[in-house]
């Protein structure tokens, strides 16, 4: 697209009109946005890179609504020539001394607008941008933000940047950006909480899954968190938003997206729930997208951080290891004295670990333990042989080593138990056996779908329990926890009279999740973030998921379902070769038509593929993702790369025959000496721990 003169004038016009109006509304907005003089609890924070991001997209927001109003559509292509122009003549610029000649004002304007966000991650230096991803670094070493592992588009699932979009597009109102808040039909669509209510309350009824444990749902969740992280919006000055009344949108921000709550709602006795909407993070004009705060890799983000601030602070420093607290007797992740989330009283402080999230409730803990006590393991193993290895090259081998461990569970054990093995076979997501994989594509967009982060990848919450067991090694109850009342709180990780947080390990292998289905247990659908005590004043989590999808543009159901290969749907009854009659019959209840099924709902409600755990949309979009993971990952643990040093076949080898999360799991837990055969079968046999092969670490120091 030829840029003319004219076209560069009429866009830097609409950026120069965007910037004043943002900064006429962050002066009326001074007293609203950022007021709340409340703690508002969310899973969700933006760091300072996503935050700049954030002021980047919503310049390129209001450009765009400028632009459109005068020109119409057809004027995006330009402007994004004119936009790709101009980053090139930054990068050019930056090679040079810039105070060299005179920088008219509006270029200025226009500069600190598109670099924002690499300004900000180069001054926090908490993400490096290196000139050349060929070098020697980079071709033995993953970066903790991802950066580089596309050579050739080095940004490709680089933490804080975009989300991908399976249908190539999102479904906003406007087009661009607002709220889908009207039916097909015309109607107001339904509220989420109406939905969740009508559709996903499991009445105290609570159906558990018949081979299933509850290890499977926390394990998915220690998935998620490597994976994705979908920041919520800010206030102009980075403060949290207070989006709980329902006209928030007005009052306080555009990036309010409040749920309405109907009358007779059984639990929340107010007229809105609280959502504040994911971060607008668009580098081009044109529609609103969203961010990955995380590096969208498989790369144990949860352990290893996504920064490198984020990795400093949980790095010792000393002998390749992880820090950890262990005045308790046993051992933990490093104490947060700072987490803003965290409700326990200060005793029970929360903790630090790669991900921000590890303290969302008491059972990550564990998880997020065992990971560090097995780094920290091989640390020692490496360093007992290689008493010369600095404490870097231990660090970054053991961490390629766990990276490589954690990947082969994911995709040998994990997936195996809950898709169908056809679909494994189609998307190539079973591991080899004595051969490398020689499928790397450089072509492949790794990052996350917002498909899979909004939506199918939330199937696991159908699976979470109302109550957590815990069990001594022997199978006998070491006293239970609600989740609902343990939300953010630290407290039962400190319990050393029981030890610790072993009995809730125990407790997870052995002891039934819930089924995943459409029905969702009461802590999930009306206790998340609650303060106790304050019955409602939490949030529900399926409602924020549907509302989730509806904000960062997913679209309905329908048309995901076609995508997949499912018969075309007009009316409900078309429905009835995916749905059961009751389910249609739901539908049909709360929706006026088949068009604004919300894509989680209508996953959630499908019939579950023969041996799969899933139906058959929900099965396609984590599938789809799991294969971009792999064959788009430089250092998927079974690739062989050209300039890349990659595991070796003996390597791979020791991973793939010898690695299980059964033995991981008894390897670094104190009070065990037998766990279940099938680690993910609360009903398998037990085997004695040491039945179990170890990897023998001399096979990765070359
Ligand atoms: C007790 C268990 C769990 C709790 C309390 C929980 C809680 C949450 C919360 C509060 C959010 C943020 C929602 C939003 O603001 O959009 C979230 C997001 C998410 N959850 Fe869970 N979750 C649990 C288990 C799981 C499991 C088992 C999986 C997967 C198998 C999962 C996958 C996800 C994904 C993919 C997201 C989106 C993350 C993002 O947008 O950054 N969660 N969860
Ligand atoms: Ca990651």
């Amino acid at each position: 697209m030829e840029v003319t003169e004219e076209s560069e004038r009429i866009v830097e016009d609409a950026v120069m009109r965007a910037l004043e109006t943002m900064l006429n509304q962050e002066n009326s907005n001074a007293n609203n946005a950022s007021s709340s003089e409340k703690r508002i609890i969310d899973s969700q924070q933006a760091n300072a890179d996503s935050k700049s991001a954030q002021f980047t997209g919503e310049v390129l927001e209001e450009a765009t609504r400028v632009l459109v109003k005068e020109f119409g559509m057809d004027i995006i292509p330009v402007a994004n020539a004119v936009i790709n122009k101009w980053k090139l003549e930054e990068e050019d610029a930056n090679g040079q001394n810039e105070n060299a000649t005179e920088v008219p004002e509006r270029r200025k304007k226009r500069q600190a607008m598109l670099r924002s966000k690499r300004q900000s991650r180069n001054s926090s230096d908490c993400s490096t941008f290196p000139a050349d991803c060929n070098d020697r670094f980079h071709t033995t070493t993953r970066t903790i933000t991802g950066n580089c592992n596309n050579r050739q588009n080095p940004e490709l699932g680089n933490s804080v940047t975009t989300l991908r979009r399976v249908l190539g597009g999102a479904f906003y109102a406007d087009g661009l950006g607002r709220i889908r808040t009207r039916s097909v039909t015309g109607e107001v669509l339904p509220s989420a909480r109406l939905i969740s209510n009508s559709l996903h309350d499991d009445r105290d009824n609570e159906v558990f899954s018949s081979n299933t444990n509850h290890l499977h749902m926390i394990i998915g969740q220690f998935i998620a968190h490597d994976m994705v992280f979908i920041p919520s919006s800010v206030a102009r000055g980075g403060e949290a938003l207070d989006c709980s009344s329902c006209n928030s949108p007005q009052t306080v921000s555009a990036n309010c997206a409040p749920i309405q709550v109907p009358l007779n709602d059984d639990y929340f006795k107010i007229p809105c729930m609280r959502l504040t909407r994911a971060l607008n993070g668009q580098e081009n004009f044109g529609v609103r997208s969203q961010i990955g705060q995380n590096s969208h890799f498989l790369d144990l983000s949860t352990v290893y951080g996504s920064s490198n601030c984020e990795m400093d602070s949980v790095r010792s420093f000393r002998e390749g290891k992880l820090s950890t607290f262990t005045d308790l007797g046993y051992v933990l992740p490093p104490q947060n004295r700072n987490d803003t989330n965290c409700l326990s009283s200060p005793r029970f402080f929360c903790f630090t670990c790669g991900d921000f999230r590890n303290s969302l409730h008491p059972a990550l803990i564990p998880v997020h333990t065992i990971f560090i006590k097995e780094h920290n393991r091989l640390a020692d193993l490496v360093r007992s042989r290689r008493r010369d290895m600095s404490d870097e090259q231990i660090f970054q081998l053991v961490r390629k080593i766990l990276i490589g461990m954690w990947q082969h569970i994911v995709y040998n054990e994990y997936l195996p138990k809950y898709l169908p093995q056809r679909t494994l076979r189609n998307f190539g997501l079973t591991p080899l056996r004595n051969r490398v994989h020689l499928g790397y594509d450089p072509q492949q967009d790794p990052s996350i779908s917002a498909e899979f982060a909004g939506a199918a990848f939330r199937f696991g919450h159908s699976q979470a329990r109302f109550v957590f067991t815990r069990k001594n090694a022997a199978g006998r109850p070491r006293g239970d926890y609600d989740l609902g009342f343990n939300v953010f709180y630290a407290s039962q990780n400190y319990l050393s009279g029981i030890g610790g947080w072993e009995p809730v390990m125990n407790g997870m292998v052995q002891t039934a999740g819930m089924k995943t289905d459409r029905y969702f247990t009461f802590s999930i659908r009306n206790q998340m973030f609650e303060i106790r005590g304050r019955n409602g004043s939490g949030v529900d989590l399926v409602s924020v998921n549907i509302q989730r999808g509806r904000d960062i543009g997913l679209f309905p159901y329908i048309m995901y379902r076609e995508f997949v290969g499912l018969p075309v749907v007009t009316t409900f009854d078309d429905l009835n070769t995916t749905f059961s009659q009751e389910n249609i019959d739901a539908l049909r209840s709360v929706y006026s038509d088949p068009m604004d099924i919300d894509l989680y709902t209508g996953m959630m409600l499908e019939e579950n593929m023969a041996g799969a755990q899933l139906g058959p949309t929900a099965v396609f979009l984590v599938a789809e993702q799991f294969k971009a993971s792999k064959i788009g990952d430089r250092f998927y643990y079974e690739s062989v790369v050209q300039n890349t040093d990659n595991f070796n076949l003996e390597e791979m080898n020791e991973i793939r025959d010898k690695v299980t999360l059964a033995k991981f799991i008894c390897t670094n837990m104190d009070s065990i000496n037998r766990i279940n055969s099938d680690i993910f079968d609360f009903q398998s046999n037990q085997v004695n721990c040491s039945s179990l092969p170890e990897i023998n670490i001399d096979t990765f120091l070359r």
